[in-house]
């Protein structure tokens, strides 16, 4: 049995849940179960702090999980990311008191409070900058407040958190994170990973695709098609109606709109737009 790492609570724990439960997999029905079998796909399910997902899979005591980049950074384990899931984005970066810090440089010989000591520890290191880091479990935004750091290092996703504290961030992002699959490295792959696999990219595909129809005269289907091209090929089918044809493709959701409206400048008529519940490309 395929057994996977699904982050139990936190930024990622509902998305995660939710794209495997769309991946037509048994999801645990209360949130403090820790284990959930399918037994119907062959996969067992593990609900664990997403701080400890990168370790397990690291050891190779578990075949995948769901983790974040900058936690599977800071683990330090031997595990690689399979693909990103497209949700839980967010940058890390350096941030203190509005108006004190403006550099990197600035940096040496402080204490940086921060929930990530390995990526924060390695990046000063690349940097040439000596300064102490504090290694708190979480709202770290606190901290300089309280007086046990002169600036921090954590995630910023609206910069609510960070403004809300008086803070601001300076220098460059340390690193850009999102939700991942990660696998052992160097591992042979065990049966049924890459079925878990299609199955999360068949959401993904799901998610940001919508498939297009239209109908358009025989002469301007090339510059049609050039707009729609599909993952692999448009399909072009003949029209009862003399001289017209009609095309179905995949299209990037978010730019849905916009070939509507090229189409239909183009002499595009009877567009239509429908979500794609679930596919295999
Ligand atoms: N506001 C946010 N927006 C997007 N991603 C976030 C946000 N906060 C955290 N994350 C991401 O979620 C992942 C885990 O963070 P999370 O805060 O859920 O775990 P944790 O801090 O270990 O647990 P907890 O906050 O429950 O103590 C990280 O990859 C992080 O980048
Ligand atoms: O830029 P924002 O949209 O405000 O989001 C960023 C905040 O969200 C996370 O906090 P979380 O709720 O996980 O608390 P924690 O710091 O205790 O982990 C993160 O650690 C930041 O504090
Ligand atoms: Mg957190």
């Amino acid at each position: 049995m395929l057994k996977v790492a699904v982050p139990n609570k936190g930024a990622l724990s509902e998305a995660a849940a939710e794209m495997l439960a769309e991946a037509g997999y048994r999801q645990r029905r209360n949130a403090k179960d820790l284990v959930c079998v399918d037994a119907d796909n062959d996969v067992e399910f593990f609900y664990l702090r997403p701080r400890d997902i990168a370790i397990y899979v690291g050891e190779g005591t578990l075949d995948a999980g769901i983790t974040g980049r900058d936690l599977l950074l800071d683990s330090g384990a031997k595990a690689d990311e399979v693909m990103t899931l497209g949700f839980a984005g967010s940058t890390f970066r350096f941030a203190a008191p509005r108006g004190t810090l403006t550099s990197e440089a600035e940096l040496a010989g402080r204490r940086i409070a921060t929930s990530y000591p390995g990526i924060v520890r390695a990046h000063l290191e690349t940097l040439g900058i000596d300064a102490q880091v504090v290694r708190l479990d979480g709202a770290v935004e606190t901290s300089i407040r309280l007086g046990v750091a002169d600036a921090i290092a954590d995630v910023v996703e609206t910069g609510t958190t960070l403004r809300q504290a008086g803070l601001e961030v300076f220098g460059e992002p340390i690193l850009q994170s999102e939700a991942l699959m990660i696998t052992r490295s160097a591992a042979e792959a065990p049966a049924g990973m890459e079925v878990f696999r299609r199955r999360l990219e068949s959401v993904i595909v799901a998610r940001t695709y919508v498939m297009m129809d239209y109908d358009i005269r025989v002469e301007n289907v090339e510059k049609a098609v050039g707009l729609t091209p599909g993952i692999e090929s448009p399909t072009v089918s003949p029209l009862h109606r003399e001289g017209w044809v009609a095309v179905r493709a995949m299209v990037p959701r978010d730019a849905s709109q916009r070939i509507m409206d090229d189409l239909y400048a183009l002499g595009g008529r009877g567009i239509l737009v429908t979500d794609i519940l679930s596919c295999r490309i």
